[in-house]
């Protein structure tokens, strides 16, 4: 396990507690790499040195602390400009990393399926190209040395059009595999399945309810971001409608826009979705500030007008009575994801607020059509359904999405005399 330095400029001016959680998630971030914290090193100024990111006087307590620690890596908690990044490499024998970089070493290490692996390497290309060019323009600069420049230049572009290549290699991939997906999705349209997709910041227990509405197991660990791309399932609602689950990458504060480009795909899922599930983490302290974050980033997706349940979860560790450290607007409800406990209980909150964006029908069905049946009790929120046996028919009253074909036939059918 790597031992780590992690440093921070932080600005006076700034809310202080903003500051200490954007550090203790970084912390987290680290661990989550498989790194170990030993030592952290913080500077009080209003912005970064645009040298050296932190002070020259820090940065050399930072090479003492490495020596102290024997530390492997330091980690900015910032995006580090090309300059900055290799003038604080020269002054430490550690190897020097920005935030962005460990969270995408985190990405690249758990993306699941591969259009998730082809955007992580596209995001780090993103993130290595200018970086790049900053060194050639450092090379140009020295520009002296003679025999440095030519060769240096000419390896730099080689590089820099190698990159861009195998960069229009893996748009052309996603494109592919999107368009394939766009497919599958209009099939499922057609079916009339409600989407429900649970989104949340990273750690908040999405994956664990996404097992426990669903009844099956999948991969929830104690890491960030166990979540990398989007996992669909099928739910069967208590009245019997079957619907989609899904569940989407963690949000988090400061995620870096290369990075947000890089996962608009996974996050289509939430714009697509009729119904979003906020799962919030009621327990952290922090509960707020990462709820706004949500609520910030969905309004940046265009998903700010998407009906909203909000879940607070790991209910089973809060002591009765205790106040909410949240505000949050309705509907909303306590689970614990992890227990179980609830799970009913937000079932009927989802067929509710689904119910709120169909339309009310009563049919009838005659009890020979046993697959018309079926559909419609699979594909609508059924309320009550009762037996005529001298007609031999089916009464059904629930709610449909507008336009569903099998019930707008059968309200026109029961109009006629
Ligand atoms: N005590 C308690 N812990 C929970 C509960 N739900 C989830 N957890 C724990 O919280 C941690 C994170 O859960 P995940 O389901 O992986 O969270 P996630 O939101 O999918 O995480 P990312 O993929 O990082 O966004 C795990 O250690 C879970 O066991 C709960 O109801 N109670």
């Amino acid at each position: 396990m790597e031992r780590v330095i992690v440093t921070a400029v932080i600005d006076e001016r700034e809310r202080e507690t903003d500051a200490r959680a954007s550090l203790a998630e970084l912390k987290s971030l680290v661990t989550t790499a498989g790194g170990t914290v030993m030592a952290t090193a913080t500077q009080n100024r209003p912005a970064p040195d645009v040298s050296t990111y932190v002070g020259k006087g820090k940065a050399e307590e930072i090479q003492t602390l490495v020596e102290e620690w024997e530390a492997d890596v330091v980690v900015v908690n910032g995006e580090l400009s090309p300059r900055q990044g290799q003038s604080l490499t020269a002054r430490t024998t550690a190897r020097v990393i920005d935030r962005t970089q460990l969270i995408l070493d985190i990405f690249a290490d758990r993306a699941r399926t591969k259009e998730g692996r082809i955007q992580v390497e596209l995001a780090q290309l993103t993130y290595l190209l200018p970086r790049l060019r900053g060194q050639g323009e450092s090379l140009s600069r020295l520009g002296a040395g003679i025999g440095t420049r030519g060769p240096g230049e000419t390896k730099l572009e080689t590089d820099r059009r190698h990159i861009r290549g195998r960069m229009d290699e893996l748009k052309k991939d996603l494109r592919r595999i999107r368009k394939h997906r766009s497919t599958i999705r209009e099939q499922k349209d057609r079916l009339n399945q409600p989407q429900f997709t649970l989104v949340g910041y990273t750690n908040s227990g999405k994956t664990t309810l996404l097992n426990a509405l669903t009844n099956e197991d999948a991969l929830a660990e104690d890491l960030l971001f166990a979540t990398l791309d989007p996992l669909t399932r099928g739910l069967r609602l208590p009245s019997g409608l079957s619907a989609r689950v899904s569940d989407t990458v963690g949000f988090i504060r400061g995620l870096p826009t290369t990075l947000i480009a890089a996962f608009r795909a996974t996050l289509e899922e939430v714009t697509d979705a009729d119904i979003l599930i906020h799962v919030i983490d009621a327990t952290s302290p922090e509960a707020e500030s990462e709820k706004q974050t949500v609520l910030q980033l969905l309004n940046e997706l265009g998903a700010g007008e998407i009906p909203v349940i909000t879940v607070m979860n790991k209910a089973e560790t809060l002591d009765e009575g205790t106040v909410p450290i949240v505000n949050v607007d309705r509907p909303w409800l306590y689970v614990s994801a992890k227990e179980h406990h609830h799970i009913g209980d937000l079932h009927r909150v989802m067929e509710d607020e689904l119910s709120k964006q169909m339309a009310f029908y009563a049919i009838h069905i005659p009890a020979s059509n046993g697959r018309l049946l079926h559909t419609i009790r699979q594909t609508t929120l059924v309320q009550s359904e009762t037996f005529d046996e001298e007609k031999e028919m089916y009464k059904l009253e629930g709610y449909a999405f507008e336009g569903h074909p099998q019930v707008e036939r059968l309200k026109k059918e029961g109009q006629e005399p």
